[in-house]
């Protein structure tokens, strides 16, 4: 990998440990308890979408409109050559987000605790570890090198055999002071087509005792209201919200439907544990 490599002959790996573990902790990732949150994305470009920067006068605002619309963290793409992201720009969101409390995450294709350092470094408290690309000891090396970090891990899913994985992977952690959170992303990677449909197919292989993350195709109101009745406590949101022109309000828009799912669920759940009536 070129840009792994050339930031390794920048800087060695000792020197960047060094710098990183001087840093103080990242903005800790807190979830409202017992309710539903969204992790809001910013990217510039997609390979299904194209161009995404059209709405948005950079990233620093971006990140910004979402923090104060709510979100739980902001997805930062880094990978330049099909996301037209960089570390740059997770610096920029990072430095937008420390005073406000929100954690960045770096996503990317990482393979390499080097690349979860430099997410450090860049400001970042958490970062994307997607279960497909990697074999179990790597995994494991990534999320040692995040938990030693302070950071968080979105561990991502794309099918059962990935959640099978992750099933081995976290039962051999549960000594672990972490924080990791387990997402199924619906995106079909050969075909770039969304299918929600398979959050609903898969929820029940999710590892339970972590929270659930809804990834990719959550385009409106309602599309966050199924992913609450499936069981999703938390959606990572990045085309619609990069295509609206007031992301502020569509996030505060799509938190509240979800809280609200999430609520009148919990009601129903306890009228009926308690004998009430249920119309
Ligand atoms: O976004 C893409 O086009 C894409 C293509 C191929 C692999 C991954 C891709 N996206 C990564 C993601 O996981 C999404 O950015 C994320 O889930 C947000 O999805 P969305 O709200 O649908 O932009």
């Amino acid at each position: 990998m070129a840009r792994l490599e050339q930031a390794r002959a920048r800087e060695s790996e000792q020197a960047l440990w060094s710098r990183v573990t001087d840093l103080p902790p990242p903005p800790k990732l807190k979830l409202c308890p017992e309710s539903f949150d969204i992790i809001a994305e910013c990217k510039l470009h997609s390979p299904s979408a194209g161009d995404l920067s059209a709405n948005t006068t950079g990233v620093e605002a971006r990140v910004q409109a979402y923090a104060h619309g709510g979100a739980c963290a902001v997805s930062v793409l880094t990978e330049p050559s099909r996301f037209g992201g960089s570390l740059d720009h997770l610096s920029q969101a990072a430095a937008i987000l420390a005073p406000l409390h929100v954690p960045a995450m770096r996503k990317d294709f990482l393979v390499d605790p080097y690349q979860v350092m430099e997410a450090r470094a860049a400001g970042a408290g958490g970062v994307l570890v997607i279960v497909r690309m990697l074999d179990r000891s790597r995994i494991t090396e990534l999320l040692d090198c995040a938990a030693m970090l302070k950071m968080f891990v979105l561990l991502e899913a794309f099918d059962a055999m990935d959640l099978q994985t992750a099933h081995e992977v976290l039962a051999l952690r549960k000594a672990h002071d972490e924080r990791i959170l387990v997402g199924l992303n619906c995106r079909d990677l050969e075909k770039l087509t969304v299918e929600l449909g398979r959050l609903a197919e898969l929820i029940d292989q999710m590892p339970p005792g972590y929270a659930h993350v809804a990834e990719s195709g959550v385009t409106s109101l309602d599309d966050v209201r199924t992913v609450v009745d499936i069981g999703y406590q938390v959606a990572l949101v990045g085309t619609t919200l990069m295509h609206s022109q007031n992301p502020r309000k569509l996030l505060g828009e799509m938190l509240a439907a979800g809280r609200e799912r999430t609520m009148a669920m919990r009601s129903r759940q306890i009228r009926l544990a308690t004998g009430g009536d249920d119309e």
